[in-house]
């Protein structure tokens, strides 16, 4: 039976708030799996200071720390199951043991502290079961002893056998005892080694560390804006990386899961529908690029060391170490507040060569080290820093100097080292009318799209097939590849596929004309995917829906071009946002914004059958895949609501008003269905052409938004007009966006050029493209 081990750390438990979206996740557990917890919030901090005040006879301290103590757990266990609880009296009875023992001398650190660990395992197990998720809890101390400093794994594995298989077992982390039963602690981080330690115990198939951050990242993302998180990271550069001081993953942590085929996942229990990073066999990630700062270090360099008195080192810091081996010598690279320990344990043997320097760690693929290092010398000593040692080795590289990186230079080393570098996988949906087009330019374009990042193609999606290979799809072979290989995918596999890819970035370009699709958005923003859409039904949804996504998107830093759904290639949106930026404001948008209805309107006269152009505007690429949706006036309806909701108003599709090209009957059924009845529309055409044509006019089908009324008026519809107006005199197919502002009040700016058609529609997907990659390589 598959097992998960979920962790969750002080912070994920710190309010009862936190405990209910703790036991939200739980709920996707089964019986059988295990969860561990650390203690709620600052709790072990308190119970530290509780012991140092223990320690220095303080009673007054200790009887107020018990009084803080007191409060925080009253609080919390009283607003999740109420002061009358089984749990209250339990904690009362503990905060009673521990004042007795303080006042009788006889407290015990181990003891002490481990009571933060029990109190949020029997609470999370009580609150489990009080929202009907069958739970018990377990205290670690029986199922964890230790021996002269080892666990006994053996021992310990058939002590977990008694964690039950028809419930959750909540287990403390940090905790376990000896051989005599009395209380131990695992050292710093000791939670996250207790889930991994209970992860192998139980042969399980995953373990969770459920934290504050989103996954593992290319550096701290709270320094650097641009930092990467990565789905997938080898088990090989994880242990580097918290031999390296990378605070995410700790060495300790990662040691039970070595050689096994337990995934090891980091989630935010902050935003519990993100993916996380996944640590995985070396095999199954490719190799990433990150860099760790290193703060206040000493370096030795060691004589007659071996990897035997490194390892001994390290476990009486208990701090992970990472030697360097430079020119046949070894240096060993150590927090400073170690330095003294280092001197003493090595003696003669270490050689101290620097003292209390910072810099940075570069952790990256083999080959590029030497390579890495000099671009980030000339970096940081154009950035006036002094170097006091710079190296590398397989897989990282250290450069140290006198002051701590600041997050302006830790980002331009970011920009030049990483964010250039990171691969971007791209899916196409929708190898339509546009889509095939689009296909066909992506080959020249990728050259151009490489010098900014490394760009590479993994998915092509049909209505009812794609081909999916996440190594990548031959663009000079994609079509035969796809009449071969492509297989039905649902939309779970789809989203399946996205979020095993391990690329630093991913794009999804929606060149369907499909709602359903487009449905997947937040999907796909869960997913951490850029969005690309032609396609104009997500940003013309439901204001809920549409204004969630973006949310979402914006929360995860994800991009959203979709240029091409108003005017096709031509750069409207780009010159509102543009006009906006600069401080205008947009009081009126009117003109032709439907390249079917543009050349439907030029060429219409009264000899002429209005459903045979139509069948023609649809040969030619202009019409939606039904053409009822350019006639209905919908898409131009969706138009507009794209350009008012880039000017910030909160519309729905409803509040546009609208009128049809189109008569009533044609609606129901296929476009098929609708020609059939092609004589009706012929009719309802020419019935309205003669009238217009009997005031000396013609007809233009208009779209109009004022935003200087209240309520804002936004209409489409058709309009008799001057046979010499601009919107009757333009180029058939083409498109005329009047635009008038604060600016541009009695002049206004005209944005005119073709509005549909497969060529234009590609190349605008294409400006898209080039902007995103241009984005995320900047
Ligand atoms: N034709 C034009 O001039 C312009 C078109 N657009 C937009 O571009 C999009 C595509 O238009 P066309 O290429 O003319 O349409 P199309 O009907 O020729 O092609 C659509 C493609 O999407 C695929 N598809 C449909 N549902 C799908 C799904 N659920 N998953 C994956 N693929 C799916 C279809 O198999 C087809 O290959 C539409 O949203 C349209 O509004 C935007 C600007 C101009
Ligand atoms: N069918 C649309 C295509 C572009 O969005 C149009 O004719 O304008």
């Amino acid at each position: 039976m598959t097992k998960q081990v979920y962790k969750f750390g002080g912070s994920s438990l710190s309010s009862a708030k936190r405990y209910h979206a703790v036991a939200n996740i739980c709920h996707h557990l089964k019986g059988g799996d295990a969860v561990v917890v650390s203690a709620a919030g600052k709790t072990t901090d308190t119970l530290v200071r509780l012991w140092s005040c223990y320690h220095n006879q303080d009673h007054k301290g200790v009887g107020e720390v018990i009084a803080l103590l007191k409060d925080h757990q009253c609080a919390l266990i009283a607003e999740l199951l109420g002061d009358k609880s089984e749990v209250y009296a339990h904690f009362i009875d503990d905060i009673n043991a521990i004042s007795q023992r303080a006042g009788c001398a006889e407290l015990e650190q181990a003891w002490l502290l481990a009571h933060g660990e029990l109190w949020s395992a029997r609470l999370l197990a009580h609150y489990l079961n009080k929202i009907e998720v069958a739970a018990c809890h377990f205290d670690s101390r029986d199922l964890f002893i230790v021996a002269q400093n080892n666990l006994k794994h053996e021992e310990n594995t058939a002590r977990c056998q008694v964690l039950k298989n028809d419930q959750l077992n909540v287990v403390t982390g940090f905790i376990a005892s000896d051989e005599n039963g009395s209380t131990v602690t695992l050292g710093r981080n000791g939670s996250d080694y207790s889930a991994t330690l209970l992860g192998k115990y139980l042969n399980a198939d995953s373990v969770t560390i459920w934290t504050d951050t989103q996954g593992v990242y290319s550096t701290d993302p709270r320094k650097v804006e641009k930092a990467v998180k990565y789905n997938k990271i080898s088990q090989q550069q994880a242990q580097l990386l918290a031999r390296l001081g990378n605070p995410v993953l700790h060495a300790k942590t990662l040691t039970p899961l070595k050689d096994s085929d337990i995934k090891l996942v980091v989630r935010s229990s902050y935003d519990s529908h993100s993916d996380g990073t996944k640590v995985v066999a070396n095999e199954q990630a490719k190799a990433k690029r990150f860099l760790t700062t290193l703060a206040s270090s000493d370096v030795f360099q060691l004589t007659n060391s071996n990897k035997e008195s490194i390892r001994e080192l390290s476990i009486l810091l208990q701090h992970p170490l990472q030697p360097l081996e430079v020119d046949g010598n070894t240096l060993l690279l150590v927090p400073s507040q170690f330095g003294e320990q280092v001197a003493a344990f090595y003696q003669e043997h270490a050689v101290l060569i620097e003292s209390n320097v910072s810099g940075v760690a570069i952790v990256s693929e083999p080959g590029s080290e030497p390579q890495l290092l000099k671009s980030a010398k000339q970096l940081l000593e154009k950035q006036s820093m002094t170097l006091r040692g710079a190296w590398s080795q397989d897989g990282f590289a250290i450069l140290l100097g006198d002051q701590l990186l600041e997050s302006d230079t830790l980002s331009l080393l970011h920009d030049e080292l990483i964010s250039a570098k990171q691969e971007l996988a791209v899916i196409v949906a929708g190898i339509g009318n546009v889509g095939e087009v689009f296909l066909s330019q992506l080959n020249s374009q990728l050259e151009r799209l490489n010098t900014l990042l490394p760009v590479k193609l993994v998915g092509l999606l049909r209505s009812t097939s794609s081909l999916l290979n996440g190594q990548g799809i031959a663009l000079s072979s994609a079509s035969e590849q796809f009449n071969e290989h492509a297989k039905t995918t649902t939309s779970e596999q789809l989203i399946e596929f996205i979020k095993e890819l391990d690329y630093g970035h991913k794009v999804i370009i929606d060149i369907t004309a499909s709602e359903q699709f487009s449905l997947l958005y937040p999907e796909f923003a869960l997913h951490d995917c850029h969005i690309i859409s032609a396609n104009k039904y997500a940003g013309t949804a439901e204001l809920d829906w549409y204004e969630n996504l973006r949310r979402l998107q914006t929360e995860k830093g994800l991009l959203w071009r979709y240029n091409t759904s108003v005017g096709a290639g031509l750069p409207i949106n780009f010159a509102l946002k543009d006009l906006q930026n600069s401080g205008d404001k947009i009081t009126k948008i009117s003109g032709v914004f439907s390249g079917t209805l543009s050349w439907l309107g030029a060429h219409y006269s009264l000899d002429k059958k209005f459903s045979e152009l139509v069948e023609q505007a649809r040969e030619l690429g202009f019409t939606e895949p039904d053409p009822r949706e350019d006639l209905s006036g919908r898409d131009v309806q969706r138009k507009l609501l794209i350009l008012a909701r880039e000017l910030g108003l909160s519309l729905n599709l409803d509040d546009i008003e609208l009128s049809a090209w189109m008569p009533t009957e044609l609606a129901n059924g296929t476009w098929q269905d609708a020609l059939t009845k092609r004589d009706l529309l012929d009719k309802f055409v020419e019935e309205l052409a003669l009238e217009a044509e009997k005031n000396g006019k013609t007809l233009r089908y208009v779209a109009e938004l004022d935003t200087t009324t209240k309520p804002v008026i936004a209409k489409v519809g058709l309009k008799a007009v001057s046979p010499n107006a601009a919107v009757a005199t333009l180029t058939p197919g083409d498109n005329i966006f009047v635009i008038n502002s604060v600016w541009y009040e009695n002049n206004a700016l005209i944005i005119q050029g073709p509005g549909a058609g497969r060529e234009v529609t590609a190349a605008g997907v294409h400006s898209d493209l080039y902007w995103l990659c241009h984005k995320l390589s900047e």
